[in-house]
């Protein structure tokens, strides 16, 4: 059995990243930047308005007021797109629309609300803008060459406006993780059949699956196998063909029918670790492949599934994409954490916001096959081992669950 810190490293020296595919715009959602993206040209990339008015020289307005206006010589109209006929000399002014270019000449933008309006060869401007109001100078918000998304980047709102703003119709991302999904045990049936006898529904599959996709990855093969281990060897044989990472669930442990650690050893999976020092999820397997390809056998209890996948396989989905992950934050215990005495234990619970201050407490059900647990939670709550109970009070680190926010309810 190893420490928890000591799994993640092992983890971490089997990784390798994922090859780089260009990708289009509207296929970009979730994924990850591979290389650095710089601005081809300044944004704005020329000076233009910032209100609907009249462009002017500030000298000739500076003056203007309700009870004493300054009439300007409209000299034409600029609408956005348009590239203004002149410039602007002493005296005259431009009708000018938001987002078009500004004429020279002019250095401030008086809004149509304080001149006596649009359509006319002239125009009596009643209030005086700030110098320079109302415009935005080519360059105030990127300079050309300035790196605006960083490599390892996840693209999603931000990243998909700001590459479409300087004109990317494709990025360089890494490939989407490819998962092989395996569950394994004589009692399980697929949501919709009938149960009979002992049997229990297959909730790991699609809980996993549905992590899985929420993470950026891709269930590309799943099987639902029975204890038997030459169909678990067939089944495995098959998802490593086709994978990135085979995830298993189930079958892990020591008991007559565990039989998914013996027969990733006979296809030559090298075993980097099995079992380690948390609850849940103490026989946790993880071993890799000559070509590369990582293995996660994860127990079955479901609980113990998701942690593992929360704590091991997400931050592996990062790094092969080389993407920083950043699960964790540090809250304060409201209620005392049930320590285990020997092993890192992992809880899932809400954390919300009291007073300024992050505030924890763990769910109600603490086994690991109560699924029910997961309902209402929003993160996940970790300790180290202790004889007594972790104290209210206590700073913990906490993990918001991929698919929560700090204001579920
Ligand atoms: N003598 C020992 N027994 C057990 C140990 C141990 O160290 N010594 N470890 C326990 C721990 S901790 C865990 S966790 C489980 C893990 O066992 P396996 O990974 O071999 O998982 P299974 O035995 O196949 O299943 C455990 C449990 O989870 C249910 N299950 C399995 N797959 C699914 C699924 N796809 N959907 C829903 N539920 C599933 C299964 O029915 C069992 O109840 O072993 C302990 N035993
Ligand atoms: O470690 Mo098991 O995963 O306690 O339930």
């Amino acid at each position: 059995m190893i420490p928890v810190d000591e799994a993640s490293r092992r983890i971490a020296a089997s990784l390798h990243p994922l090859p780089v595919e260009q990708v289009r715009l509207a296929e970009l959602h979730g994924r990850v930047l591979a290389e650095d993206m710089t601005a081809g040209f300044p944004l704005p990339r020329f000076d233009n308005a910032a209100m609907d008015g009249f462009a002017v020289r500030w000298e000739d307005i500076r003056t203007a007021s309700e009870d004493s206006p300054v009439r300007l010589d409209v000299c034409q109209e600029i609408a956005a797109g348009v590239s203004p006929r002149a410039g602007v000399t002493a005296g005259s002014c431009a009708q000018i629309m938001t987002g078009a270019p500004m004429p020279d000449g002019a250095d401030t933008v008086v809004i149509y609300e304080h001149t006596s309006g649009f359509g006319t060869s002239s125009v009596d401007v009643y209030k005086p803008p700030k110098p320079c109001g109302n415009v935005r100078y080519a360059g105030e918000e990127v300079r050309e060459g300035e790196v605006v998304l960083r490599k390892g980047q996840r693209l999603t709102t931000a990243g998909i406006g700001v590459l479409a703003a300087f004109g990317y119709a494709s990025a360089p991302v890494f490939h989407r993780p490819r998962i092989a999904l395996l569950t394994v045990g004589d009692e399980l049936r697929e949501p919709g059949e009938p149960l009979e006898g002992a049997s229990i529904y297959n909730s790991n599959r699609y809980a996993l699956e549905a992590i899985a996709v929420s993470a950026g990855a891709e269930v590309v093969y799943h099987a639902e196998l029975p204890d038997d281990a030459r169909r678990i060897s067939y089944g495995m044989q098959r998802a490593l063909g086709q994978c990135d990472l085979l995830v298993t669930a189930g079958g892990i442990s020591t008991g007559e029918y565990d039989f998914i650690q013996q027969e990733l050893l006979e296809l030559g999976v090298r075993e980097r670790f099995w079992k380690v020092a948390q609850k849940p999820g103490k026989p946790f397997f993880f071993g890799d492949t000559g070509e590369g390809k990582l293995v996660f056998g994860l127990p079955g209890n479901p609980l113990s599934a998701l942690v593992c996948f929360l704590h091991y396989v997400m931050p592996a989905l990062s790094a092969m994409q080389e993407s920083p992950y950043h699960g964790r934050i540090m809250a304060v215990l409201a209620e005392p954490f049930p320590a285990d005495r020997k092993r890192y234990r992992f809880l899932f619970g809400r954390v919300w916001q009291e007073n300024g201050s992050l505030m924890c407490r763990v769910s109600p059900k603490t086994e690991s096959h109560m699924i029910t647990s997961l309902v209402g939670a929003n993160c996940l709550i970790e300790a180290p081992a202790a004889d007594a109970p972790h104290p209210a009070g206590t700073v913990v680190g906490c993990n918001l669950l991929p698919w929560s926010t700090l204001n579920d309810s």
